[in-house]
């Protein structure tokens, strides 16, 4: 039998040195992180809950790198450089197996950008993981949500929508073959944060606003919106819809490229003068970057399509509290 403290030592505690930013790391009260001199901090929480976020018998290795990759994701939507992260797990037993997968999953994508692991919580109840991540960038470089300008454009990283695809298959509302299965599942699961695009456009100073897509891009990019106190028309035949998706009928390619959720790509603003720019930052990363819209003094979010007539789609991004 693993007690909690057997648990936290075999497959949490780590036996090396500390990096450069960890003055002290798990075994004591609180952690001491040490930031670059001059830099501020950029921290973030997201939890991942078992029938919520994930279904129950979700594989323990990516359920690892996923609930570390949407925390990352936050520091990228910032532009932010990763310094480390807190833990906080709730498990219904102590399974040896579980506990060896989840750790490992979770510690490559973690040293896969130097973001260690500092503290966290442990205890017995239903399964839940909670990060918190703390990141530094300069002062003046985050982007944030409240920077978007009228005129900008809205660019999308990667390709949306192969993530709800997978889960409307799982849901038996599509059906996939195994290639496309396979492949939309590894979106769902294995969600790959753009640390390198966000920090290119962040140092570079490319970017205005951004956010990184959770609950689904229209949902998401009317945070934008909101706190920069302006509309946006969105190309929805533009939306880069990932490779399953696009072969899919084009009514449930604009909804799951522009609605679907899990998406964990970045959604940024930039000046027109930055395109150039931004397509090298894009190809310096290995992420594609793609034009979809405009920031405009109306307000509001207008959906057109390829010919640039209105759409009626009526999306809402994922809300944990709605009904639907
Ligand atoms: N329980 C809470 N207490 C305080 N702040 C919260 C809480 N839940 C969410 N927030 C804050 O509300 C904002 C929106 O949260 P969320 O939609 O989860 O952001 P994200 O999509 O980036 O994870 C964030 O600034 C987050 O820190
Ligand atoms: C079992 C299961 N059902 C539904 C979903 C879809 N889903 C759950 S939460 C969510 C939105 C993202 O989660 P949230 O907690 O809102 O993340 P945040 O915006 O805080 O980063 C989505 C699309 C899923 N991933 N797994
Ligand atoms: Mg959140």
């Amino acid at each position: 039998m693993l007690s909690e403290f057997d648990l936290i030592k075999r497959y949490f505690q780590r036996d090396r040195a500390p990096g450069p930013n960890t003055a002290l790391g798990i075994g004591d009260d609180c952690a001491l992180l040490s930031p670059t001199p001059g830099k501020v901090l950029a921290i973030s929480s997201d939890m991942l809950v078992e029938d919520r976020h994930f279904f129950a018998g979700a594989d323990p290795y990516t359920l690892g790198h996923k609930c570390l990759a949407v925390n990352l994701s936050d520091l990228a939507a910032m532009g932010a450089r990763p310094l480390g992260f807190t833990l906080a797990l709730s498990l219904p037993a102590a399974e040896p197996d579980w506990l060896d997968a989840f750790s490992r999953g979770l510690f490559a994508l973690a040293d896969a950008h130097g973001c260690e692991l500092l503290g966290g919580d442990t205890t017995k109840g239903p399964l839940n993981v909670c990060i918190t991540i703390f990141g530094e960038l300069a002062p003046g470089q985050a982007l944030r949500r409240d920077a978007a300008r009228v005129g900008d454009d809205i660019w999308i990283s990667g390709t949306l929508g192969d993530a709800r695809l997978w889960l409307a298959a799982r849901r038996s509302e599509v059906a996939l073959d195994a290639a496309d299965h396979a492949a939309t599942g590894q979106r769902m699961h294995a969600p790959a944060p753009r640390i390198a695009l966000g920090r290119l456009l962040a140092e570079g100073n490319l970017a205005h606003a951004a956010l990184d897509i959770s609950d689904g891009l229209v949902g998401d990019l009317k945070h934008i919106l909101a706190a920069s106190r302006v509309g946006a028309v969105l190309d929805v035949d533009a939306l880069p819809a990932g490779p399953a998706l696009a072969r899919q009928p084009i009514g449930l390619r604009r909804r799951f490229a522009a609605a679907g959720g899990d998406d964990y790509e970045l959604c940024f603003t930039a000046p027109v003068a930055q395109r150039e720019a931004i397509q090298a930052a894009g190809a310096a990363c290995g992420t594609a970057v793609t034009r979809v819209g405009s920031i405009t003094s109306e307000p509001g979010l207008r959906l057109v399509d390829g010919d640039g007539a209105e759409l009626d789609l009526q999306l809402a991004g994922w809300d944990h509290f709605s009904p639907g």
